[in-house]
């Protein structure tokens, strides 16, 4: 039986980052992956998403007509985008293969890696079996990484056919643009496919949300304005709305929704897409071999160190990325995944920290998030003062004919008044929220920020502006323009005042 430092189980960002930490330490790593090399971190999921984002936006800007150009004969056809995000797929794919084959050849270095095809379960707390195209056979990891991901859930007595009743991983099996599309569920991929099917105007998009406000877990003022855009696109968001069934007609979808006051609804579609959340992957890998016990909600706990606990004690199985139930982010895989083995080779450096992560949300215009929201502060009962600015009085922003957008910071209602969260949206919100993550991992004060020589013109200078509202130093006055700047107080005495 052959025989490893570290078999990881999975090869999407958590298990590909582990694997390449892995050779850092000079381990004999085996990488086996069941399915799409680079899991949902590049097909069907980030990378290919977000390629169909770009093109459906540069599409967008294209077709508009209050720019002094004007595209004529403009046109766009669904095989040709879905091959261009299968080749951006692809690209990353040979990118990492390249990778591997470097470390599975070069046997002067002391670390390694062996990919292997197929799909794994424990045999038990230190073997597994794997199923390959030609066989199955034993292996056996002095440190087991389960990388496994997540899958799509299932709406109950639903069943995803593929071709007309899709989830996000059906997106590229489509022939053509669907004329009419029922998105169910409006939290981020449902929100960022309503946006990329609307961007490119061949689509009747309808957005169904159970609640009365998309994005539940945002600040009520962010979820209003990301529904304001999507409609703003053309998106219809069936808001208190749930699904009752979908009938299958040669031609179409017959859908009835049912709405929370009562009235029902009966729509025809072509295509209807579930994007109700994710769930840990652990089906075919049979945990309970190795004395693994998910939890009810099916997630494998880890200590900080990502190890699964098994009879109360850390063991030689560690867990990372969505399969562990935090934030099912690239960036969140990533750093589990390393941290993982950095653990394994004796190395327990930093902590995770998941108080300053960002989420980057692909509408249009684009959000970015970072440490805490409102809901979250108000939840815990920490006083905050919010500092909202609009991108209307941004010079860049101005610039860019593109002053859609806020940035809205949030800092303790104390004298230190350190930095606990951002959400900006608008252009280049997901390549600055970044500066603000740095800020809120040292700590820093808006006294820090304020010392800055912020670059102009840049979208950024709105953090700096921002942030000077509070204290009343701004350059730009609420009194001149209490619509684009405010500042709202919170402390626990206060009534809750979002659901
Ligand atoms: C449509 C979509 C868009 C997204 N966009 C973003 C984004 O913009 N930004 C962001 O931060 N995150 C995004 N995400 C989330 C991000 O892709 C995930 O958080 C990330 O991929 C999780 O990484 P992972 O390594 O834990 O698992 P995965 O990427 O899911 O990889 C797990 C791998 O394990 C394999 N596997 C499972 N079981 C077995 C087994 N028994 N044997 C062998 N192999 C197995 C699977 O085939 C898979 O390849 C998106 C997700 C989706 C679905
Ligand atoms: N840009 C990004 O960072 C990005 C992009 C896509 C996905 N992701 C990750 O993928 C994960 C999954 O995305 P998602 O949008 O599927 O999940 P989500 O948790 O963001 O949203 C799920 C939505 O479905 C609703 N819902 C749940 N059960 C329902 C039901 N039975 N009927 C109707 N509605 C229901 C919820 O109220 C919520 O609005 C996210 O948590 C996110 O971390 C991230």
């Amino acid at each position: 039986m052959k025989q490893y430092d570290l078999v990881i189980i999975g090869s999407g960002p958590a298990g590909f980052s582990a694997a390449v930490r892995g050779v850092d330490f000079g381990m004999k790593v085996c990488l086996i992956e069941g399915g799409h090399l680079g899991g949902a971190g590049i097909m069907n999921g980030a990378l290919t998403s977000k390629t169909m984002y770009e093109l459906s936006l540069d599409y967008s800007v294209a077709a508009r007509v209050d720019r002094g150009y004007r595209a004529s004969g403009l046109t766009v056809d669904y095989k040709q985008v879905r091959n261009t995000v299968i080749q951006a797929a692809k690209e990353k794919q040979y990118q990492m293969r390249s990778q591997i084959e470097t470390f599975a050849r070069n046997k002067q270095m002391q670390g390694s890696i062996t990919l292997i095809h197929g799909m794994a379960s424990f045999i038990d707390q230190h073997t597994l079996s794997v199923k390959t195209e030609s066989g199955e056979e034993n292996i056996k990891g002095e440190n087991i990484l389960i990388a496994t991901g997540s899958q799509p859930r299932k709406y109950p007595d639903l069943e995803v056919d593929g071709e007309r009743i899709i989830n996000s991983e059906g997106i590229l099996s489509l022939k053509h643009f669907p004329e009419r599309i029922l998105i169910i569920g409006s939290g981020i991929i449902g929100c960022e496919f309503a946006t990329i099917f609307s961007n490119f105007k061949q689509t009747e998009v309808h957005l169904v949300d159970r609640a009365n406000r998309v994005l539940p877990y945002e600040d009520d003022d962010v979820s209003d304005y990301v529904a304001e855009n999507l409609t703003g696109n053309g998106v219809t968001i069936h808001h208190t709305a749930q699904l009752r069934t979908i009938v299958k007609h040669p031609g179409h979808l017959e859908v009835i929704l049912d709405y929370d006051n009562g009235h029902s609804k009966v729509l025809e579609v072509d295509v209807a897409l579930i994007s109700i959340g994710r769930v840990s992957n652990l089906k075919y890998l049979k945990p309970e071999n190795a004395g693994l016990t998910p939890t009810d909600k099916g997630i494998l706990e880890i200590n900080d160190n990502c190890q699964v606990i098994i009879n109360g004690q850390p063991s030689n199985i560690y867990a990372a990325g969505d399969v562990t139930g935090h934030s099912q982010l690239y960036s969140v895989a990533e750093l589990q995944g390393r941290k993982a083995v950095e653990k394994m080779a004796g190395k327990v450096g930093y902590p995770l920290d998941y108080s300053h992560m960002s989420t980057l949300m692909f509408f249009k215009p684009e959000v970015a998030a970072v440490g805490a929201n409102e809901k979250m502060l108000q939840k815990a009962g920490i006083a905050y003062k919010a500092a909202y600015y609009s991108n209307k009085l941004i010079n860049r922003a101005i610039a860019m004919r593109s002053t859609t957008g806020f940035i809205k910071i949030l800092v303790s209602d104390d004298h230190e008044q350190r930095i606990l969260g951002m959400r900006a949206s608008g252009p280049q919100a997901s390549s600055y929220i970044v500066s603000v993550a740095h800020l809120i991992n040292q700590g820093d004060s808006l006294g820090e920020v304020l010392k800055i020589f912020y670059p102009h013109p840049s979208v950024a200078e709105g953090i700096q502006e921002c942030l000077r509202t509070i204290g009343k130093r701004s350059i730009y006055k609420p009194m001149a323009f209490p619509d684009e700047i405010y500042i709202r107080e919170w402390k626990p005495s206060d009534q809750m005042d979002q659901s």
